[in-house]
């Protein structure tokens, strides 16, 4: 007997997501996206709290590091509680733990950091003193190199309780990435989008990976929602993450582009201070994951070739 088309696909696919809005925003987009290519599958949305989204208190680095945002989700993997899970691909770590697969990654959103303030315009407008609100060590880094004057005080949480502190008068300004400000419709917010030079994004920034066993069998019907120019760039980004030790602990951007079909990359290493900086930027002609890897080799590779080494935590 000949298949029905619905038996050719899962009739049933659960998608484990984070709680906060942004992250519910990611997983109806996905949501969205399986249905429109599978109609007659049921998708459903399991939400769940992280320890990244319950530990407030304390910077990234301090407990833990990304890999906190997608532990719970992952375990939901393993114990068959969803087929599949959506991360922003900023917060999945460089190497994948075995048995776990970066199956698919989206078309990207902006990738630039946004500053966000009541009263001020840009970065440039901020008086002496002014305090900016960021936990992230690459945005500090960047912040004090180029505006030394300015005050940076931790801020964490998630987008809205972000928005939440800013507004309350804790900060003059803050700094977060465009993209999820756009995905929430909070675009009115952003006051300057940060040049990528020298402001240059975190390793997948603004793109959602989404993550299934590898034992699932599900990376195939994936596959449509997959975007070759993101993958290409981000799997450079992530290579030079993982060469210079893919942790947060150290302020680290890595971002890659596409002009004129060429992927242009740029990657930065510094010290928290801002007053140590290692840059390095590299052009390739890139078709495939491997040309892709090959880049990041290159750009991480100049990094040590200048001495970023001694800005890593010790490699392992
Ligand atoms: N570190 C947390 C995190 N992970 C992904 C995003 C934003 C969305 C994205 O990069 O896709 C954020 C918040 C921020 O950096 O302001």
């Amino acid at each position: 007997m000949a298949p029905s088309p619905a038996s050719s696909y899962p009739t049933r696919l659960i998608i484990a997501s984070r709680e906060s809005r942004l992250a519910m925003w990611q997983a109806e987009f996905v949501q969205a996206s399986l249905k429109s290519c599978y109609p007659d599958c049921d998708v459903q949305i399991l939400g769940m709290t992280t320890r990244g989204d319950q530990i407030l208190d304390k910077t990234l680095s301090k407990v833990g590091g990304k890999g906190l945002f997608v532990k719970e989700l992952e375990t939901a993997l393993e114990e068959g509680r969803a087929d599949l899970a959506v991360h922003s691909l900023k917060d999945v770590p460089m190497v994948m733990p075995p048995g776990f697969d970066l199956a698919c990654v989206m078309a990207r959103e902006d990738a630039r950091d946004a500053f966000v303030s009541p009263n001020y315009a840009n970065l440039a407008e901020l008086p002496q003193g002014a305090v900016v609100g960021t936990s992230s060590l690459r945005r500090e880094s960047m912040l004090r190199a180029q505006y030394p004057h300015l005050e940076i005080q931790p801020l964490r949480g998630n987008l809205d309780t972000r928005l939440g502190k800013l507004d309350h008068g804790d900060y003059q300004a803050i700094i977060l990435a465009a993209a999820g400000l756009k995905r929430l419709g909070l675009e009115g917010r952003i006051k300057a989008l940060l040049p990528i030079d020298p402001f240059t994004p975190a390793a997948g920034q603004g793109a959602l990976g989404i993550e299934t066993l590898s034992a699932s069998g599900i990376q195939g019907w994936l596959a449509p929602l997959n975007d070759m120019p993101t993958l290409l760039a981000v799997t450079a980004e992530r290579m030079v993450s993982r060469q210079l030790g893919g942790s947060c602990e150290v302020p680290l951007a890595a971002y890659a582009f596409w002009d004129a079909g060429l992927l242009k990359m740029r990657a930065y290493v510094a010290s928290v201070d801002g007053k140590t900086i290692c840059m390095a930027k590299a052009t390739a002609a890139v078709s495939t994951p491997t040309e892709a890897e090959a880049l990041g080799l290159s750009v991480a590779q100049d990094l040590l070739t200048q001495g970023a080494a001694s800005l890593l935590p010790k490699l392992k």
